[in-house]
């Protein structure tokens, strides 16, 4: 057998998907997440949208000054001044930077969006790579809605591009339209009518409107597609983009009929999702491929039997090889720091001693009030003990009342600004008034634009994890709180992010 072809995987967690609503996350997160793809070994990550702001462009440029082995992307329009201030952003990366820049070439998008003629459509590309091209050698097109564009205005523009200088052409399905034959069929046409496609990479990028962004994204190598642009837990743009873990162990899976690999290490893909829940808060389903919950779990009884007799009856690929520890160990209030620290690293994380420490001390506390901690205990001490911003204000004691009949309230008492503070609130509902409290005593304009609760780990003695998201004066902060009380978990949560909001207020525009 020939060996397999190797598939370039474009990470875009940190561009497209930061793109879906309530994903944004600061440069300290983004960076997080970059470490993650790193070891994780993506051939390129897109890092982001330098001239959408100073916070994205910083973030790109932080993640090309530090981020060893992949290729770093930067977005841009096709017009001068976004494909500078990529350049700006990415020149730390070397020869490892690369500027991806885009326009769309569907009739609906020239006409309605761009008001401009096919003519000036493909003159502006070609002016916008060449731009680039005299950056960096390393530059990606991408022609956006191609699905919905003419086929010949798209070999016209594809070959127009190449010869300015595209080592990368991106086909995408930007709204999530394509079916996989017809998909296919796309890809075989530019194979066969651009003159000088092999001097390019074929990249695909697709959405899931339709719930094929994967299917799509697989018909696509089949018909020579050479890099795949994907994100983890397949966050972005509405209903999202194609899934890196999806992707990847689909080709890891079925390389009997599918001749092609992947560069990523995956036992590193349970730790990249599990981590980017717990900074965007947006959790993934239970039944999700790859890393929902329930992914490898057993509940009727012929499988039980079946998995118990041999694993693969029920299972198509192994749980370790997602970095899922199958044989983990149980851990509770019995279990020591060796335990303790080999759970966490196998989470992803890599703690300096004082931040173990900190997070053992948090671990054994909760230990005393929790039968088993499970992994997304873990996460949640992590989030609440490490990630943490300066705190201006603390939440010292609470106690809240509610029920069918008396009007529920919250007694809180606070540090602010090292003041002792304290009031009693009666809401809605026991949430209302606690916020309603804290809002109060920390005496800050915010919105509360989103909370939601859960019961991270199952059983009555679950702990709750909450997730705030508040705005002022146009900034939006995430908050997340752990606590086996819920309406404490959401006090803390509610807490965090006005401590998040109180340390950018503190920074200059730069820093954001
Ligand atoms: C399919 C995708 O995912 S594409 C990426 C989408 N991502 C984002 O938009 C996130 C980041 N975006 C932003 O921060 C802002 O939209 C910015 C900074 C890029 C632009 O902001 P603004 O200058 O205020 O423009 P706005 O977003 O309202 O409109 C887009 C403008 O770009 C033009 N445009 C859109 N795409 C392109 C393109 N690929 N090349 C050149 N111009 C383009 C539009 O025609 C419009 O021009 P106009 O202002 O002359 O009418
Ligand atoms: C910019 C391009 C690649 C994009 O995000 C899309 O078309 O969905």
């Amino acid at each position: 057998m020939s060996e397999p072809k190797k598939i370039l995987i474009f990470d875009t967690t940190l561009r497209d998907g930061e793109q879906s609503p309530g994903a944004s996350m600061t440069i300290e997160e983004k960076l997080r997440i970059a470490h993650q793809l790193e070891k994780m070994n993506v051939d390129v990550m897109e890092a982001g949208f330098p001239i959408a702001s100073e916070g994205d462009f910083e973030a790109v440029k932080k993640i090309a000054q530090t981020i060893k082995g992949p290729q770093i992307a930067g977005l841009s329009r096709a017009n001068d001044k976004d494909i500078d201030r990529a350049w700006e952003a990415l020149k730390y990366a070397g020869d490892r930077g690369r500027i991806h820049t885009f326009i769309a070439t569907s009739d609906i998008h020239m006409k309605h969006k761009l008001k401009m003629t096919e003519d000036e459509v493909v003159e502006t590309a070609v002016k916008a790579v060449k731009r680039a091209a005299g950056y960096t050698p390393n530059v990606e097109f991408s022609a956006e809605d191609a699905v919905r564009t003419r086929l010949p205005f798209l070999a016209r523009i594809v070959e127009a591009v190449i010869d300015a200088g595209a080592t990368t052409v991106n086909i995408p399905d930007t709204v999530g339209y394509t079916m996989p034959n017809e998909y296919y069929d796309i890809i075989r046409y530019l194979k066969e009518n651009v003159p000088n496609i092999e001097r390019a990479v074929i990249s695909v990028h697709c959405h899931n409107d339709l719930g094929l962004s994967v299917a799509n994204s697989l018909a696509a190598i089949r018909a020579g597609a050479g890099q795949v642009e994907c994100t983890v837990n397949g966050i972005g743009e509405r209903a999202g983009n194609c899934s890196l873990e999806e992707v990847v162990m689909g080709l890891k899976t079925r390389q009997d009929i599918m001749p092609y690999k992947t560069d990523v290490v995956t036992e590193h893909i349970y730790a990249t999702s599990r981590l980017l829940t717990t900074i965007t808060g947006i959790v993934v389903q239970p039944n999700k491929a790859i890393v929902g919950a329930n992914a490898f779990a057993h509940e009727a009884g012929i499988h039980q039997h079946g998995v118990l007799m041999e694993k693969s009856t029920y299972e198509i690929m192994t749980p370790e090889s997602i970095g899922l520890n199958q044989n983990k160990l149980v851990l509770g209030k019995h279990s020591g720091r060796h335990a303790f620290i080999q759970r966490l690293e196998s989470l992803g994380y890599d703690l300096s001693k004082e931040d173990i420490e900190k997070a053992f001390v948090r671990f054994k506390a909760l230990a005393d009030v929790k039968k088993e901690i499970f992994d997304e205990d873990l996460d949640a001490i992590v989030a609440d003990e490490i990630i943490r911003v300066p705190e201006r204000y603390k939440l010292l004691q609470m106690n809240v009342s509610s029920g069918s009949f008396a009007a529920p309230t919250a007694t809180v008492q606070m540090e602010v600004d090292g003041e002792i503070c304290k009031t009693a609130v009666i809401g809605d509902g026991p949430v209302d008034a606690t916020f309603k409290a804290i809002k109060d005593l920390s005496g800050c304009d915010v919105r509360l634009l989103h909370f939601s609760v859960g019961a991270i780990t199952g059983g009555t003695d679950a702990q709750g994890e909450c997730t705030v998201r508040l705005e002022e004066q146009g900034r939006e902060q995430l908050g997340q709180g752990a606590h086996p009380d819920i309406i404490v978990a959401a006090a803390k949560a509610y807490i965090n992010a006005l401590n998040k909001i109180a340390s950018l207020q503190k920074r200059t525009p730069v820093d954001l």
